[in-house]
């Protein structure tokens, strides 16, 4: 048995050996636990009044590395080296621009996106979703170098 999500409602049951999937990235992206704003990536969202509102009091929303007993052991450790690539990448590079003229035609987002409703219509290059996302293709930038790199 678990417990519905509204208290007033009856627990849910699951039968034994019952397959259960779920998407992490659409649960990312749902509007009614991460806020209206849930499409945008805005990493703020982690630091301001919204990772009180949101996250704490469900973390189970935030599954990237999943959680419990079999969480990622190496979540630390990624999430370190993250963080590292991107100061480096930042301190060595003081303009990155996105070149869509550089993709390759068969990894561009489809001109029908842009009839789509929400995020899609406003999706500059074709990303894609395996254990962590990735841009189809690769994302072609053009990079200046900084003085004093
Ligand atoms: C962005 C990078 C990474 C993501 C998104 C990620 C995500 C995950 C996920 C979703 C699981 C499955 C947990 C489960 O079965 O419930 C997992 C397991 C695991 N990950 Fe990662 N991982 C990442 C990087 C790493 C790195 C860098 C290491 C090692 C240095 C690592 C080591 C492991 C190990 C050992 C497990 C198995 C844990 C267990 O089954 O008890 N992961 N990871």
């Amino acid at each position: 048995m678990l417990p519905a999500a509204n208290p007033l409602e009856k627990p849910i049951y699951v039968p034994p050996k019952t397959s259960v999937t779920y998407s992490v990235f659409i649960m990312h992206r749902r509007k009614d636990l991460w806020c209206p704003d849930a499409e945008e990536f805005d990493p703020d969202r982690f630091l301001d009044e919204r990772l009180h509102k949101y996250l704490i009091p469900k973390p189970f929303i935030f599954l990237p590395f999943n959680g419990g007993p079999r969480i990622c052991l190496g979540q630390q450790f990624a999430y370190n080296e993250m963080s590292f690539m991107l100061i480096r990448l930042l301190q060595t590079f003081s303009c990155i621009t996105l070149t869509p003229e550089a993709q390759h035609p068969d990894t561009r987002q489809p001109t029908e996106w842009a009839q789509a409703e929400g995020r899609k219509s406003r999706e500059r290059f074709r990303p894609k979703s395996h254990l962590t996302l990735y841009a189809d293709g690769g994302l072609w930038v053009r990079m200046n170098e900084a003085e004093n790199a």
